[in-house]
């Protein structure tokens, strides 16, 4: 008896492809964790069904979502702090009374690794449930080695515990913790000479981030994070222009950065910056929302200069407590005017990209068979509508994860 396993066939299948819809109807075959054919299906021939699993016809098939820009894993909640920015206080008076992030890192730091690990569990899930099977985890509410590691740490676990792919990055320069206070180079020395290097030796990074802001660190701090980086091999990413125009995604884009987040501010140099650096510009519609901000992003711009737009979720309980991605593919619309298309580029091929794994976030032969088969009438409807229960067939490494049958 043949121990290996059957190949499963989809017909008659729209295909989004992580660029682009397809023009024609579809046949697509996964075996071994791989996507093995993909052709129209005029092409189609009955002997490339057979030992095939046949699994649906009909639906649109788009790569497993790629969420490139997550904060999952902390303490608390800031569903006080929701209600005082409605009362008129804004993030950045927040933050510098000692809450926002601040407020996230005095809970992240209280919670061990496993109630950490428990808090995330269904915020992750519910990635899952509507497409994901790639994501970026960030640390920045521990502080400490200690407590950015740990972070890490439940990060990681979640990768292995759950079928999704989990790319970690250590975002010790995310605020200035307040044993620091008065000290912002000294907290810097103590990211670069020391957290760097330990989650660096643990394996537990797979990028290093910053925020480069007024609220947060200089530019010229977060080069030095980005050399320390540079000295471990890790690539690098940065939180810059969300606020205020200070020049961090172009200098982040001078040590090659893999993407520049937020970029509300950026400006025309700061996108030339990025272009020429192959940077990738992750648009955060969630936070843009959720801080109620009027400074659009420079979609024109990013546009004409061909520089890769990505989209994710940036979930995290301060500015996008949205753990939702199909509902960035709208937010991305209506509110920065993206094309559905571009949209969902944003959260597959893109979103990819901004994480440095070209490989995944495209439906092509070769590629790993991370899919999902929606119950939608085109690509474009996932932006469209706001709706959960769309996903009906979520496919990881080649293995189905999730059947829904819709009975009535
Ligand atoms: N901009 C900085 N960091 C996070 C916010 C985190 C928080 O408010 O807790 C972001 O990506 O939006
Ligand atoms: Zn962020």
């Amino acid at each position: 008896m043949s121990t290996t396993e059957p190949r499963l066939l989809w017909r008659d299948i729209t295909v989004f492809d992580g660029l682009d819809t397809l023009p024609e109807p579809m046949a697509v075959i996964v075996a071994e964790g791989r996507i093995t054919t993909l052709v129209p299906m005029r092409e189609f021939d009955d002997a490339l069904a057979e030992g095939c699993q046949e699994m649906a016809q009909g639906a649109v098939m788009t790569p497993g979502l790629v969420d490139c820009h997550t904060h999952l894993v902390f303490g608390g909640s800031r569903a006080d702090e929701f209600e005082r920015r409605l009362e008129g206080a804004s993030y950045e008076e927040i933050a510098q009374g000692g809450g926002g992030i601040l407020s996230t890192v005095r809970a992240t730091r209280e919670a061990s690794e496993n109630a950490l690990l428990e808090a995330a569990v269904p915020r992750l899930k519910a990635l899952i449930d509507d497409g994901v099977t790639t994501l970026e985890i960030k640390s920045g509410y521990g502080l400490t080695v200690a407590d950015e590691l740990k972070m890490l740490r439940v990060a990681r676990r979640l990768g292995e515990a759950f079928p999704v792919r989990v790319v970690t990055t250590l975002l010790g320069a995310h605020a200035l913790p307040p044993e620091f206070e008065g000290d912002s180079d000294g907290y810097i020395d103590l990211v670069c000479n020391e957290m760097i290097p330990a989650a660096a030796d643990e394996g537990l990074a797979d990028a290093v981030d910053v925020f480069c802001e007024t609220i947060a660190f200089s530019v010229a701090q977060c080069e030095r994070v980005f050399q320390a980086a540079r000295v471990h091999g890790l690539p690098i990413k940065a939180h810059a222009e969300q606020l205020s125009n200070l020049g961090g995604s172009a200098m982040a884009a001078r040590y090659g950065a893999l993407s520049a987040d937020h970029i509300e501010y950026l400006d025309d140099a700061g996108v030339a910056a990025l272009r020429d650096a192959g940077s990738t510009a992750v648009l955060l519609p969630g936070a843009f929302h959720t801080l109620r901000e009027t400074q659009l992003p420079p979609i024109a711009a990013l546009r004409e200069a061909g520089v890769p737009i990505a989209l994710a979720t940036d979930a995290n309980p301060g500015s996008s407590p949205l753990f939702f991605p199909t509902l960035m593919l709208n937010l991305a619309c209506a509110l920065f005017r993206l094309t559905p298309r571009e949209a969902l580029a944003g959260m597959t091929a893109h979103g990819a990209r901004a994480l440095g794994l070209q490989d995944l976030g495209r439906l092509r032969e070769g590629a790993p068979a991370d899919l999902c088969l929606w119950d939608v009438e085109n690509p474009a409807a996932l932006a469209y509508a706001v709706q959960p229960g769309r996903l009906r067939q979520r496919i990881f490494n080649g293995q189905l994860q999730r059947e829904i049958t819709h009975e009535h």
